[in-house]
């Protein structure tokens, strides 16, 4: 029937048949990503993590951290109408496997690809292995390199994510024993939700003093400013030896558990270091942008692009540190709908102070 919501039998029969098979496509599509995702979780495993770090996820609620962490976990998404994971308990253990390549390298002998070797000065983090070094596809293959050579090798990390409850948010002691205890922190809010975004600053702003070496007691920092890039970072795990870790590892790792796509364009964020030396990059991540931007309301646009992502930017700019590394600072994600969506990204990096769109 035409201009009508009555449908004939045939009518309701075809679309029954329609969202039915919708409905087979998404979850069998969601099955699938779960079982590579438990795939991928298992052989990371076998490989022996070089490293365990635990990341903070924070923000206001139901912004979306669960979904960020389960997305980042397992490859799915759970919305309202599913029930809650049993398993869930406000955190998520997940290995990340990066594509490393140590800062610089000069060979003066001979060598061959099939084995490669490094001086061992020069390996950045953590022990380089046969089985997890592999040659960059742009080497040269006939074996005789000489000075400089860049290789690539995969390294996997473990990353205990924790997430904050929501009611810990006001409290300052629990937040900061929380921040205590992490590497980096995500902060999460929501792009349909104004209060959430000004909680966020408010997080960010707690942060920024948390970790401003001008908040601190020990005066070492004032006094040779230049240290800071190089402080170590230590893993509080007790079951690993304290090492250095370049906070652009670091903010690397966070972006994965943010669900922040194509890592290697995020270098660090705002942040800054306690006075224990510990730098703490942030990443702030602009949830559930899997809204289309015609339904949000007209005056959060300018230039057919949200405001929000400027406010995002102009927070994290206020709380960036010297210590953190100036490129990347935020991004948006949907895990509703999982990957694909570089164009926000590209779109960031474009704006972010001096990066560039790298
Ligand atoms: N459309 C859409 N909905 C989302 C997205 N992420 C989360 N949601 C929904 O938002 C609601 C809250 O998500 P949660 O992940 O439970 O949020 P939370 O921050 O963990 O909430 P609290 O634990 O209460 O602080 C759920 O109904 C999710 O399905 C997204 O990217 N897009």
């Amino acid at each position: 029937m035409v201009n009508s919501l009555v449908w004939t039998p045939d009518e309701a029969k075809y679309l029954k048949a329609i969202f039915r098979w919708q409905e087979t496509v998404a979850s069998a599509e969601d099955e699938k990503r779960r079982r590579e995702a438990e795939d991928a979780a298992r052989s990371a495993w076998e490989q022996k993590p070089a490293a365990e770090f635990r990341i903070l996820v924070i923000g206001g609620r139901g912004t979306g951290k669960t979904a960020l962490l389960t997305r980042f976990a397992q490859g799915t998404f759970h919305g309202e109408d599913h029930p809650p994971d049993p398993f869930y308990e406000r955190g998520r253990r997940h290995p990340v496997t990066l594509d490393m390549t140590p800062p610089t390298i000069t060979t003066t002998t001979t060598t061959t690809a099939s084995t490669p070797t490094l001086p061992t000065t020069l390996i950045p983090s953590s022990p380089i292995t046969k089985s997890n070094l592999q040659p960059h596809p742009n080497n040269n293959s006939n074996g005789n390199h000489h000075s400089p050579q860049t290789q690539t090798y995969k390294q996997t990390y473990m990353i205990d994510t924790l997430e904050l409850p929501s009611k810990h948010l006001h409290s300052n002691p629990m937040l900061a024993q929380a921040l205590s205890i992490t590497e980096a922190a995500v902060l999460v809010y929501s792009v349909r939700d104004d209060a959430s975004f000004r909680l966020a600053q408010g997080l960010a702003e707690f942060m920024h003093e948390h970790f401003s070496p001008a908040s601190s007691s020990s005066s070492s920092f004032s006094s040779a400013p230049s240290i800071r890039r190089s402080l170590i970072v230590t893993t509080t795990s007790s079951s690993i030896r304290p090492r250095s870790f370049s906070p652009s590892l670091i903010a690397k790792l966070a972006a994965a558990a943010g669900n922040i796509e194509n890592t290697t364009a995020v270098g660090g964020g705002g942040g800054g270091c306690d006075d224990k030396g510990r730098i703490c990059p942030l990443i702030l991540v602009g949830n559930k942008s899997d809204t289309p931007l015609s339904s949000c309301s007209s005056s959060s646009f300018d230039d057919d692009e949200p405001v929000a992502v400027l406010q995002s930017q102009r927070a994290v700019a206020r709380m960036r540190m010297p210590a953190a590394e100036r490129t990347f600072c935020f991004s948006r994600c949907r895990p509703r709908l999982g990957k694909g969506w570089t164009r926000y990204l590209r779109w960031s990096a474009r704006r972010c102070c001096g990066c560039g769109g790298r």
